[in-house]
């Protein structure tokens, strides 16, 4: 079984990724750090030297490549699920659900994180809410792929995991 992380920065995708790999005893992969990884860089550095069609281009290529593994829990980058056919890669190998935090939430998280998030890194903090306000509108086409959707806001780590493995044993 393959079990893909969908959401906004800041909506847990990587700490959740971690959780659920303990419980289900399988590898859990974060496609930014194998992005980070393979390319010996860090996002911040491949957004400022080679752009952001670059880093787009490349991470479809290793999602391609990961999703031809078996069993293991899969964050996905913030923006993947936005670009090329990367959604339909995904609901076709694995069970998809999008983290869903509302954007007053993921903005008091980010504010404190930005530095090495290149989507967000230049704004002001009083600019971050709004931004990630219409950004995720933007975004939520495409997340709301996912064919199961978790309402993450004032939700311990625990109780989302748990909700995801419940889904799991009834399918
Ligand atoms: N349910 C939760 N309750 C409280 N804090 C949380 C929860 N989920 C995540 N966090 C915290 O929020 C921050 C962001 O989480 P995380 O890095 O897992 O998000 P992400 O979706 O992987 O972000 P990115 O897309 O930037 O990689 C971390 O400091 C994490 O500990
Ligand atoms: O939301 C986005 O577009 C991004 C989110 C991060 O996970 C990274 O993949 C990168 O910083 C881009
Ligand atoms: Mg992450």
């Amino acid at each position: 079984m393959i079990i893909t992380l969908i959401g906004y920065m800041g909506c847990g995708k990587s700490t959740i990724g971690k959780k659920l790999s303990e419980y289900f005893n399988c590898k859990s992969i974060d496609l930014d750090e194998f992005i980070i990884s393979q390319e010996k860089t860090t996002i911040k550095e491949i957004f400022s030297e080679k752009g952001e069609i670059y880093f787009r281009k490349k991470e479809n290529l290793y999602l391609k490549k990961i999703l031809e593994k078996k069993n293991f829990i899969l964050s996905l980058g913030g923006g993947t699920p936005a670009y090329y056919n990367n959604m339909d890669l995904i609901n076709d190998k694995s069970l998809s659900f999008y983290l869903k935090m509302p954007p007053i939430e993921l903005a008091s998280r980010l504010i404190h994180e930005k530095d090495h998030r290149p989507i967000i890194a230049h704004l002001k903090n009083e600019e971050i809410k709004e931004f990630i306000s219409r950004h995720l509108y933007e975004r939520s086409f495409y997340y709301e792929k996912a064919q199961y959707k978790i309402t993450c806001n004032q939700k311990s780590i625990e109780d989302i995991c748990n909700e995801i493995i419940t889904i799991t044993k009834n399918l």
